[in-house]
Protein backbone atom coordinates (compact mmCIF):
# COMPACT_ATOMS: atom_id res chain seq x y z
CA UNK A 1 0.00 0.00 0.00
CA UNK A 2 1.06 3.48 -0.85
CA UNK A 3 0.91 5.65 1.62
CA UNK A 4 -0.45 9.54 1.30
CA UNK A 5 2.27 11.75 -0.02
CA UNK A 6 3.96 14.58 2.36
CA UNK A 7 2.24 17.35 -0.02
CA UNK A 8 -1.12 15.89 0.01
CA UNK A 9 -1.17 15.55 3.81
CA UNK A 10 -0.49 19.27 4.40
CA UNK A 11 -3.55 19.78 1.74
CA UNK A 12 -5.22 17.74 3.79
CA UNK A 13 -4.47 19.30 7.05
CA UNK A 14 -4.90 22.76 5.13
CA UNK A 15 -8.00 21.75 3.98
CA UNK A 16 -10.15 20.73 7.22
CA UNK A 17 -8.71 23.47 9.51
CA UNK A 18 -9.69 27.18 9.27
CA UNK A 19 -6.67 30.02 8.80
CA UNK A 20 -6.61 32.08 11.45
CA UNK A 21 -8.92 35.20 11.32
CA UNK A 22 -8.77 37.59 13.92
CA UNK A 23 -6.16 40.03 14.08
CA UNK A 24 -4.64 42.29 16.94
CA UNK A 25 -2.73 45.76 17.05
CA UNK A 26 0.09 45.41 19.10
CA UNK A 27 3.37 48.15 19.27
CA UNK A 28 5.89 47.33 16.69
CA UNK A 29 8.25 46.77 18.89
CA UNK A 30 6.32 44.08 20.71
CA UNK A 31 5.69 42.85 17.14
CA UNK A 32 8.50 39.75 16.97
CA UNK A 33 7.67 36.81 15.67
CA UNK A 34 4.20 37.66 15.03
CA UNK A 35 3.02 37.42 11.59
CA UNK A 36 1.82 41.09 9.32
CA UNK A 37 -1.68 40.98 8.91
CA UNK A 38 -2.07 44.41 7.18
CA UNK A 39 -0.62 45.75 4.16
CA UNK A 40 2.19 48.61 4.91
CA UNK A 41 2.87 51.67 2.72
CA UNK A 42 5.49 53.46 3.13
CA UNK A 43 3.70 56.64 5.21
CA UNK A 44 6.40 59.44 3.91
CA UNK A 45 9.44 58.76 1.51
CA UNK A 46 12.75 57.34 3.33
CA UNK A 47 15.17 59.62 3.72
CA UNK A 48 11.94 62.41 3.53
CA UNK A 49 14.35 65.15 2.21
CA UNK A 50 17.26 65.33 0.50
CA UNK A 51 20.02 65.22 3.13
CA UNK A 52 23.95 65.27 3.92
CA UNK A 53 25.89 61.92 4.06
CA UNK A 54 28.76 63.72 5.36
CA UNK A 55 30.13 66.75 7.67
CA UNK A 56 31.22 69.51 5.58
CA UNK A 57 30.44 72.32 2.95
CA UNK A 58 27.50 72.30 1.26
CA UNK A 59 27.77 74.33 -2.71
CA UNK A 60 26.63 74.03 -6.25
CA UNK A 61 28.89 71.54 -8.06
CA UNK A 62 28.87 74.17 -11.10
CA UNK A 63 31.09 76.92 -9.15
CA UNK A 64 33.71 74.35 -8.20
CA UNK A 65 36.66 74.79 -8.17
CA UNK A 66 36.74 77.96 -6.35
CA UNK A 67 36.34 79.97 -2.96
CA UNK A 68 32.57 80.04 -1.36
CA UNK A 69 31.60 82.11 1.55
CA UNK A 70 30.19 80.29 4.32
CA UNK A 71 27.01 82.05 4.65
CA UNK A 72 25.54 79.74 6.88
CA UNK A 73 24.50 76.56 9.22
CA UNK A 74 22.40 73.75 9.33
CA UNK A 75 22.44 70.71 11.21
CA UNK A 76 20.45 67.26 11.40
CA UNK A 77 16.66 68.04 13.06
CA UNK A 78 17.28 71.96 11.19
CA UNK A 79 16.03 73.41 7.55
CA UNK A 80 18.05 76.50 6.24
CA UNK A 81 15.58 79.01 4.87
CA UNK A 82 18.08 81.96 4.66
CA UNK A 83 18.06 83.02 0.84
CA UNK A 84 21.64 82.39 -0.59
CA UNK A 85 23.09 83.64 -3.04
CA UNK A 86 25.94 82.79 -6.10
CA UNK A 87 29.44 81.34 -4.49
CA UNK A 88 27.83 80.83 -0.99
CA UNK A 89 28.60 77.49 0.45
CA UNK A 90 27.00 76.36 3.84
CA UNK A 91 27.87 74.51 6.41
CA UNK A 92 26.42 71.40 6.98
CA UNK A 93 26.04 67.92 9.11
CA UNK A 94 25.55 64.37 8.44
CA UNK A 95 21.97 64.14 8.04
CA UNK A 96 20.88 67.51 7.67
CA UNK A 97 18.52 68.42 4.81
CA UNK A 98 20.37 69.71 1.87
CA UNK A 99 19.53 73.62 1.72
CA UNK A 100 17.43 75.04 -1.59
CA UNK A 101 19.53 75.37 -5.05
CA UNK A 102 22.90 73.54 -3.77
CA UNK A 103 23.39 70.32 -5.28
CA UNK A 104 26.40 68.46 -3.63
CA UNK A 105 28.49 68.17 -0.39
CA UNK A 106 32.18 68.29 -0.50
CA UNK A 107 33.76 66.82 2.90
CA UNK A 108 35.66 69.00 5.14
CA UNK A 109 38.68 66.58 4.51
CA UNK A 110 38.68 67.60 1.38
CA UNK A 111 38.88 71.60 1.92
CA UNK A 112 40.49 74.14 3.59
CA UNK A 113 38.57 76.41 5.62
CA UNK A 114 39.72 80.15 7.09
CA UNK A 115 38.07 83.29 8.29
CA UNK A 116 34.44 82.52 7.06
CA UNK A 117 35.45 81.19 3.80
CA UNK A 118 35.93 77.84 1.85
CA UNK A 119 38.63 76.71 -0.91
CA UNK A 120 37.97 73.53 -2.56
CA UNK A 121 40.37 72.73 -5.68
CA UNK A 122 38.97 70.09 -6.81
CA UNK A 123 35.84 70.03 -9.00
CA UNK A 124 32.42 68.76 -7.12
CA UNK A 125 30.23 66.42 -9.63
CA UNK A 126 26.83 67.14 -8.67
CA UNK A 127 25.19 64.83 -6.00
CA UNK A 128 28.63 64.14 -4.26
CA UNK A 129 27.63 63.02 -0.79
CA UNK A 130 24.18 63.91 -1.13
CA UNK A 131 21.29 61.22 -0.10
CA UNK A 132 18.75 61.82 -2.39
CA UNK A 133 14.93 62.42 -1.11
CA UNK A 134 12.70 58.74 -1.59
CA UNK A 135 16.42 56.42 -2.87
CA UNK A 136 15.58 53.68 -0.26
CA UNK A 137 11.45 54.07 -0.99
CA UNK A 138 9.39 56.98 -2.22
CA UNK A 139 5.96 57.68 -0.74
CA UNK A 140 3.45 54.59 -0.84
CA UNK A 141 6.09 52.31 -1.86
CA UNK A 142 3.90 48.65 -0.50
CA UNK A 143 7.10 47.31 1.86
CA UNK A 144 5.63 44.49 3.42
CA UNK A 145 2.61 41.85 3.10
CA UNK A 146 0.24 39.83 5.07
CA UNK A 147 1.75 36.94 5.78
CA UNK A 148 5.24 38.13 6.50
CA UNK A 149 7.30 36.84 9.67
CA UNK A 150 8.26 39.83 11.60
CA UNK A 151 11.95 39.44 12.53
CA UNK A 152 14.46 42.54 13.85
CA UNK A 153 15.20 43.53 10.35
CA UNK A 154 11.43 43.96 9.03
CA UNK A 155 10.62 45.71 12.41
CA UNK A 156 13.32 48.13 11.61
CA UNK A 157 12.21 48.72 7.83
CA UNK A 158 8.37 49.17 9.56
CA UNK A 159 9.70 51.99 11.99
CA UNK A 160 11.33 53.47 8.69
CA UNK A 161 8.17 53.55 7.01
CA UNK A 162 6.61 55.71 9.55
CA UNK A 163 4.53 52.55 11.50
CA UNK A 164 4.27 52.36 15.72
CA UNK A 165 1.47 49.91 15.92
CA UNK A 166 0.47 47.05 13.47
CA UNK A 167 -2.35 44.37 12.91
CA UNK A 168 -0.45 40.80 13.27
CA UNK A 169 -2.70 37.68 13.21
CA UNK A 170 -3.38 36.49 16.75
CA UNK A 171 -0.98 34.00 18.19
CA UNK A 172 -2.00 30.31 17.37
CA UNK A 173 -3.23 28.45 20.12
CA UNK A 174 -1.96 24.45 20.27
CA UNK A 175 -2.39 22.26 22.71
CA UNK A 176 0.94 20.05 22.94
CA UNK A 177 0.76 16.34 24.24
CA UNK A 178 3.21 14.06 24.77
CA UNK A 179 2.54 10.46 26.19
CA UNK A 180 4.31 7.47 27.17
CA UNK A 181 4.95 6.05 31.05
CA UNK A 182 8.98 5.84 30.21
CA UNK A 183 9.06 9.44 30.56
CA UNK A 184 10.39 11.89 33.27
CA UNK A 185 10.87 15.63 32.93
CA UNK A 186 14.93 16.43 32.82
CA UNK A 187 16.60 17.79 35.86
CA UNK A 188 15.29 14.34 37.48
CA UNK A 189 17.33 11.44 38.24
CA UNK A 190 16.33 8.41 35.69
CA UNK A 191 15.07 5.29 37.15
CA UNK A 192 14.88 1.87 35.37
CA UNK A 193 13.34 2.04 31.89
CA UNK A 194 12.96 5.89 31.62
CA UNK A 195 14.25 8.02 29.67
CA UNK A 196 13.61 12.07 29.55
CA UNK A 197 10.69 13.36 27.91
CA UNK A 198 12.45 15.53 25.20
CA UNK A 199 9.27 16.32 22.87
CA UNK A 200 7.55 18.48 25.52
CA UNK A 201 10.46 20.79 25.68
CA UNK A 202 11.55 20.45 21.96
CA UNK A 203 7.64 21.15 20.58
CA UNK A 204 6.80 23.69 23.14
CA UNK A 205 10.24 25.65 21.55
CA UNK A 206 9.10 24.59 17.74
CA UNK A 207 5.88 26.18 18.58
CA UNK A 208 7.10 29.11 20.53
CA UNK A 209 9.38 29.80 17.75
CA UNK A 210 6.13 30.27 15.20
CA UNK A 211 5.04 32.70 18.01
CA UNK A 212 1.68 30.30 19.49
CA UNK A 213 0.45 29.83 22.86
CA UNK A 214 1.33 26.47 23.81
CA UNK A 215 -0.41 24.63 26.55
CA UNK A 216 1.84 21.51 27.81
CA UNK A 217 -0.06 18.10 29.18
CA UNK A 218 2.07 14.97 29.66
CA UNK A 219 -0.18 11.53 29.23
CA UNK A 220 0.17 7.98 30.62
CA UNK A 221 0.16 5.27 28.26
CA UNK A 222 -3.81 4.05 29.56
CA UNK A 223 -6.76 3.84 27.81
CA UNK A 224 -8.57 5.82 30.51
CA UNK A 225 -6.06 8.85 30.24
CA UNK A 226 -6.33 9.03 26.31
CA UNK A 227 -10.16 8.95 26.58
CA UNK A 228 -10.19 11.49 29.50
CA UNK A 229 -8.57 13.48 27.82
CA UNK A 230 -10.07 13.52 24.15
CA UNK A 231 -13.19 14.31 26.69
CA UNK A 232 -11.68 17.71 27.79
CA UNK A 233 -14.75 20.08 26.99
CA UNK A 234 -12.17 22.65 25.77
CA UNK A 235 -10.88 21.19 22.63
CA UNK A 236 -12.46 23.72 20.36
CA UNK A 237 -10.61 26.33 21.90
CA UNK A 238 -7.67 25.31 19.78
CA UNK A 239 -6.55 25.55 16.38
CA UNK A 240 -4.43 22.72 16.97
CA UNK A 241 -3.90 19.45 19.67
CA UNK A 242 -0.70 18.28 18.71
CA UNK A 243 0.45 14.87 20.00
CA UNK A 244 3.38 12.81 20.32
CA UNK A 245 3.66 9.18 20.76
CA UNK A 246 1.13 6.11 20.34
CA UNK A 247 0.71 6.28 16.86
CA UNK A 248 2.31 3.00 15.52
CA UNK A 249 0.65 -0.47 15.91
CA UNK A 250 2.31 -1.37 19.88
CA UNK A 251 -0.16 -1.91 22.48
CA UNK A 252 -0.22 0.97 23.59
CA UNK A 253 -0.89 3.08 20.95
CA UNK A 254 -3.88 4.58 22.15
CA UNK A 255 -4.09 7.46 20.21
CA UNK A 256 -4.19 6.12 17.09
CA UNK A 257 -6.80 3.86 18.10
CA UNK A 258 -8.76 6.49 19.62
CA UNK A 259 -8.64 8.82 16.53
CA UNK A 260 -9.48 5.70 14.01
CA UNK A 261 -12.64 5.17 16.22
CA UNK A 262 -13.57 8.03 17.48
CA UNK A 263 -12.44 10.80 15.43
CA UNK A 264 -12.56 12.07 11.69
CA UNK A 265 -9.26 10.41 10.28
CA UNK A 266 -7.75 12.48 7.60
CA UNK A 267 -4.74 9.90 7.24
CA UNK A 268 -2.53 7.69 9.23
CA UNK A 269 1.03 6.80 7.67
CA UNK A 270 2.52 8.91 5.02
CA UNK A 271 5.52 8.22 2.47
CA UNK A 272 7.92 9.55 4.31
CA UNK A 273 11.09 7.85 6.59
CA UNK A 274 12.02 8.35 9.24
CA UNK A 275 8.30 10.19 10.19
CA UNK A 276 5.89 8.01 8.64
CA UNK A 277 4.34 7.06 12.26
CA UNK A 278 2.06 10.27 11.87
CA UNK A 279 -1.86 10.74 11.86
CA UNK A 280 -4.39 13.55 11.26
CA UNK A 281 -8.08 14.05 12.12
CA UNK A 282 -10.84 16.15 12.91
CA UNK A 283 -12.06 15.86 16.40
CA UNK A 284 -14.59 18.07 18.40
CA UNK A 285 -14.21 21.48 16.57
CA UNK A 286 -10.25 21.28 16.37
CA UNK A 287 -7.61 19.61 14.66
CA UNK A 288 -5.45 16.68 15.74
CA UNK A 289 -1.97 16.39 14.24
CA UNK A 290 -0.31 13.14 16.10
CA UNK A 291 3.04 12.82 15.81
CA UNK A 292 5.90 9.76 16.43
CA UNK A 293 7.25 9.44 19.89
CA UNK A 294 10.65 9.04 18.41
CA UNK A 295 11.64 12.65 18.72
CA UNK A 296 13.94 11.67 15.46
CA UNK A 297 10.80 10.91 13.55
CA UNK A 298 8.46 13.74 14.99
CA UNK A 299 11.05 16.32 13.87
CA UNK A 300 11.17 14.85 10.49
CA UNK A 301 7.20 15.40 10.59
CA UNK A 302 7.38 18.70 12.18
CA UNK A 303 9.48 19.79 9.01
CA UNK A 304 7.89 18.36 6.26
CA UNK A 305 4.22 18.49 7.25
CA UNK A 306 3.65 20.53 10.80
CA UNK A 307 5.72 23.23 10.20
CA UNK A 308 4.12 23.99 6.50
CA UNK A 309 0.29 23.61 7.53
CA UNK A 310 1.06 26.08 10.31
CA UNK A 311 2.56 28.58 8.61
CA UNK A 312 -0.45 28.42 6.21
CA UNK A 313 -3.10 28.90 8.78
CA UNK A 314 -0.76 31.94 9.57
CA UNK A 315 -1.61 33.10 5.89
CA UNK A 316 1.88 32.62 5.13
CA UNK A 317 3.95 30.37 3.07
CA UNK A 318 7.37 28.33 3.91
CA UNK A 319 10.39 29.42 1.72
CA UNK A 320 12.13 26.23 1.16
CA UNK A 321 14.68 25.86 -0.94
CA UNK A 322 15.34 23.37 -3.56
CA UNK A 323 18.76 22.43 -4.81
CA UNK A 324 20.48 19.43 -6.55
CA UNK A 325 23.76 17.96 -5.37
CA UNK A 326 25.73 14.72 -5.21
CA UNK A 327 25.49 11.96 -2.62
CA UNK A 328 29.00 11.68 -0.97
CA UNK A 329 28.74 8.24 0.38
CA UNK A 330 26.87 5.19 -1.14
CA UNK A 331 23.31 4.95 0.45
CA UNK A 332 23.46 1.48 0.73
CA UNK A 333 19.51 0.39 1.06
CA UNK A 334 16.27 -0.05 -0.71
CA UNK A 335 13.93 2.66 0.23
CA UNK A 336 10.28 1.79 0.13
CA UNK A 337 8.77 4.89 1.33
CA UNK A 338 10.37 8.75 0.42
CA UNK A 339 13.12 8.68 2.63
CA UNK A 340 14.84 12.37 4.05
CA UNK A 341 18.14 12.12 4.85
CA UNK A 342 19.91 14.29 7.05
CA UNK A 343 22.82 15.78 5.18
CA UNK A 344 25.89 18.27 5.25
CA UNK A 345 26.66 20.51 2.39
CA UNK A 346 30.02 20.59 0.85
CA UNK A 347 31.49 22.73 -1.67
CA UNK A 348 33.40 21.03 -4.25
CA UNK A 349 34.72 21.86 -7.75
CA UNK A 350 31.94 20.30 -9.90
CA UNK A 351 29.20 21.65 -7.71
CA UNK A 352 27.84 20.88 -4.09
CA UNK A 353 27.74 17.28 -2.53
CA UNK A 354 25.59 15.59 0.40
CA UNK A 355 27.74 14.40 2.78
CA UNK A 356 24.94 12.01 4.19
CA UNK A 357 27.23 10.66 6.98
CA UNK A 358 25.11 11.62 10.09
CA UNK A 359 23.48 8.73 12.26
CA UNK A 360 19.74 8.92 10.30
CA UNK A 361 17.86 6.89 12.64
CA UNK A 362 14.14 7.74 14.28
CA UNK A 363 15.28 8.58 17.40
CA UNK A 364 18.27 10.73 16.46
CA UNK A 365 17.72 14.20 16.72
CA UNK A 366 21.78 15.39 17.03
CA UNK A 367 21.87 15.14 13.53
CA UNK A 368 19.44 17.99 12.51
CA UNK A 369 20.94 20.37 14.60
CA UNK A 370 24.34 19.04 12.21
CA UNK A 371 22.45 19.02 9.14
CA UNK A 372 22.43 21.81 6.47
CA UNK A 373 19.67 19.97 4.08
CA UNK A 374 17.58 17.09 4.03
CA UNK A 375 18.32 14.90 1.05
CA UNK A 376 15.76 13.34 -0.73
CA UNK A 377 15.50 9.86 -2.11
CA UNK A 378 12.22 8.92 -4.25
CA UNK A 379 10.76 5.94 -2.81
CA UNK A 380 11.09 2.45 -4.49
CA UNK A 381 14.48 3.20 -4.87
CA UNK A 382 17.34 0.47 -5.11
CA UNK A 383 20.43 1.28 -2.79
CA UNK A 384 22.04 4.57 -4.45
CA UNK A 385 25.81 5.26 -5.86
CA UNK A 386 27.55 8.23 -4.39
CA UNK A 387 27.56 10.77 -6.98
CA UNK A 388 23.86 10.24 -7.89
CA UNK A 389 22.39 13.76 -8.50
CA UNK A 390 19.44 14.31 -5.84
CA UNK A 391 17.19 16.87 -4.65
CA UNK A 392 17.92 18.39 -1.54
CA UNK A 393 15.59 21.18 0.67
CA UNK A 394 16.47 23.48 2.77
CA UNK A 395 13.81 23.73 5.31
CA UNK A 396 13.79 27.04 7.50
CA UNK A 397 14.61 26.25 11.08
CA UNK A 398 16.66 22.88 10.23
CA UNK A 399 20.28 22.99 11.84
CA UNK A 400 21.30 26.76 11.39
CA UNK A 401 18.92 27.64 8.77
CA UNK A 402 16.80 31.11 9.43
CA UNK A 403 13.47 30.22 10.52
CA UNK A 404 11.07 32.66 8.52
CA UNK A 405 8.05 32.96 6.69
CA UNK A 406 6.92 35.03 3.95
CA UNK A 407 3.42 36.27 2.26
CA UNK A 408 1.95 34.62 0.12
CA UNK A 409 2.04 35.26 -3.55
CA UNK A 410 -1.18 36.45 -4.91
CA UNK A 411 -2.38 37.28 -1.69
CA UNK A 412 -6.14 37.89 -2.39
CA UNK A 413 -6.60 39.88 0.14
CA UNK A 414 -5.63 42.50 3.44
CA UNK A 415 -7.62 41.44 6.43
CA UNK A 416 -7.69 45.58 7.29
CA UNK A 417 -8.65 47.23 4.11
N1 LIG B 1 5.87 -3.50 14.53
C1 LIG B 1 6.17 -2.22 14.24
N2 LIG B 1 6.76 -1.48 15.18
C2 LIG B 1 7.07 -0.20 14.92
C3 LIG B 1 6.81 0.34 13.64
C4 LIG B 1 6.17 -0.45 12.68
O1 LIG B 1 5.90 -0.02 11.54
N3 LIG B 1 5.86 -1.74 13.02
N4 LIG B 1 7.23 1.63 13.37
C5 LIG B 1 8.36 2.07 14.12
C6 LIG B 1 8.61 3.46 13.85
S1 LIG B 1 9.29 3.80 12.35
C7 LIG B 1 8.40 4.43 14.78
S2 LIG B 1 8.84 6.05 14.43
C8 LIG B 1 7.81 4.15 16.08
C9 LIG B 1 6.63 5.07 16.32
O2 LIG B 1 6.10 4.79 17.57
P1 LIG B 1 5.02 5.70 18.27
O3 LIG B 1 4.80 6.92 17.48
O4 LIG B 1 3.83 4.90 18.56
O5 LIG B 1 5.74 6.21 19.58
P2 LIG B 1 6.03 5.44 20.93
O6 LIG B 1 5.93 3.99 20.71
O7 LIG B 1 5.20 6.06 21.96
O8 LIG B 1 7.53 5.85 21.15
C10 LIG B 1 8.54 5.53 20.22
C11 LIG B 1 9.90 5.79 20.83
O9 LIG B 1 10.05 7.15 21.18
C12 LIG B 1 10.29 7.33 22.56
N5 LIG B 1 9.55 8.52 22.99
C13 LIG B 1 8.21 8.64 22.99
N6 LIG B 1 7.87 9.88 23.43
C14 LIG B 1 9.01 10.52 23.71
C15 LIG B 1 9.29 11.79 24.22
N7 LIG B 1 8.31 12.66 24.53
N8 LIG B 1 10.58 12.15 24.42
C16 LIG B 1 11.58 11.27 24.11
N9 LIG B 1 11.36 10.04 23.62
C17 LIG B 1 10.09 9.66 23.43
C18 LIG B 1 9.77 6.08 23.19
O10 LIG B 1 10.36 5.82 24.42
C19 LIG B 1 10.11 5.04 22.14
O11 LIG B 1 11.47 4.69 22.24
O12 LIG B 1 7.33 2.84 16.17
C20 LIG B 1 8.22 1.85 15.63
N10 LIG B 1 7.67 0.57 15.89
O1 LIG C 1 7.49 5.83 11.31
MO1 LIG C 1 8.95 6.16 11.97
O2 LIG C 1 7.98 7.67 12.21
O3 LIG C 1 9.40 6.35 10.22
O4 LIG C 1 10.55 6.67 12.07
Amino acid sequence: MRYISVEEAIALLIHHTPPLQETEWVPLTQSSGRTLAMTITAQSAAPPFARSAMDGYALKALDTPGTFRIAGYVSAGEVLTKPLQAGDAVRIMTGAPLPEGLDAVIEQEAVEQQAGVVHVAQRVQPGRNVTLQGSEFPQGTVLMRPGQRLGSLQIGVLALGGYAHIAVYRRLRVLLVTSGDELIDPGNALGPGQIYNVNASLFYSLLHELGADVTVQHLPDTLDAVHEFFNRPDLAAYDLVLTTGGVSVGDKDHIIHFLQQRAQLLFWRTDMHPGKSIAAARYQGTTILALSGNPGAALMSWYNIALPFLVALLHAQLPIERMSGRLLQDFPKKTRETRFLRAKLIRQPDGWYFDTNLPQQSDRITTYEAADVLVVIPHGSPPVPAGTVLEGRKIPGLGSLHLTWLARENIASDPNS
